[in-house]
């Protein structure tokens, strides 16, 4: 929804906190988020479109604020009412999460961070379809990479969905449905292929439009594409809704990452060993072939010297 007009300074109605407006950071389907000024401190500020959805976000942020596991998402400052003119427009202030969007991050750091950073994002699952809600618009636009050692943080709760409703907010080419893969029941395999579908983005580098027969082509862009070979049978099987819970994508993803690791870490610095091994032992062997020439010239020459010997005394 785009909000022509900026404000410059957003005042709370009835907590009297005045924001100053910095910058917009982005837009929603529920309202403008922006930079904004408090007190020095820069934080993050949604402004409503409708009251309503607003403290949808809010209920849930909260509840999340209690667990999040160590997961970086937002947290809530504080919520007001702003009065713009004669109407009153809803807001909540939230830390600000900066950092790369998973692509770029991708682009520049290398596709061996894709497993590690979906790892993490799977654990962050697990844990929140254990208090029984489901992620729903799972996307890289509400995923980033923050900080060193390197985090997923997510925003956008607008999506979250208590489990067994209704997805109620999705993006086609995250969502089972258009794909013919599945129904938008809020499930945890839900989420799981739209993890998959955020993996086969990154592995990819695009987002291919999906064609008239959309599940036979998602099947040819996992199989067909060797750069996913270690990981292929994972994507797959979240794509078809193979695992019930995150935790079951998260082994499975694991131990693929462990076989892959093994097969482009441990073989390069196993083969020169191997050589030097086998080097040592050709020294040895011929080490021990001189000692067997020389004794064996040695033993000629006495048997050649005995029998000039024996051949004086006769
Ligand atoms: N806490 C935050 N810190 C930094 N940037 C934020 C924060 N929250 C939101 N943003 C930015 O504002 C944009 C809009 O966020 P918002 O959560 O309203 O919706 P969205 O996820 O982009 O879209 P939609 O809800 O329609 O799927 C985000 O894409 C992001 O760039």
């Amino acid at each position: 929804m785009t909000t022509s007009f900026s404000p410059s300074i957003i005042q709370g109605k009835w907590h009297q906190r005045k924001y100053q407006i910095e910058k917009e950071l982005g837009q929603g389907a529920t309202g403008t988020v922006y930079l904004v000024r408090h007190q020095g401190s820069p934080y993050a500020l949604k402004l409503g479109t409708d009251s309503f959805s607003i403290t949808a976000e809010v209920n849930v942020l909260k509840h999340f604020a209690k667990a999040q596991g160590g997961f970086l998402g937002p947290s809530i400052m504080d919520v007001d009412d702003w009065e713009k003119g004669q109407e009153l427009q809803s807001f909540y202030v939230m830390n600000v999460i900066q950092g790369t969007s998973l692509p770029p991050f991708i682009k520049q750091k290398g596709k061996e961070w894709i497993p590690v950073l979906i790892l993490q994002l799977l654990t962050f699952l697990s844990e929140l379809h254990q208090m029984g809600w489901v992620f729903g618009d799972l996307k890289p636009d509400n995923l980033k990479v923050v900080g060193k050692p390197y985090k997923i943080a997510w925003y956008d709760a607008g999506g979250m969905t208590k489990l067994g409703r209704l997805i109620k907010e999705y993006t086609e080419w995250y969502d089972r449905g258009v794909w013919q893969m599945g129904d938008r029941k809020a499930e945890p395999a839900y989420d799981l292929f739209s993890v998959g579908m955020i993996m086969l983005e990154l592995y990819l580098g695009k987002r291919p439009e999906p064609s008239e027969e959309p599940n036979k082509q998602l099947k040819e862009l996992v199989f067909q594409n060797q750069q996913i070979f270690p990981y292929q049978k994972v994507l797959w099987e979240a794509l078809s809704g193979k695992y019930a819970t995150a935790d079951k994508m998260k082994q499975a993803l694991l131990q693929a990452w462990h076989v892959q690791k093994g097969g482009s870490f441990l073989q390069p610095s196993l083969e020169p060993k191997l050589d030097q091994a086998s080097k040592k032992r050709k020294k040895k062997k011929s080490k021990w072939g001189k000692v067997l020439f020389l004794l064996f010239l040695s033993s000629f020459f006495l048997f050649l010297y005995a029998l000039y010997l024996y051949s004086q005394t006769f």
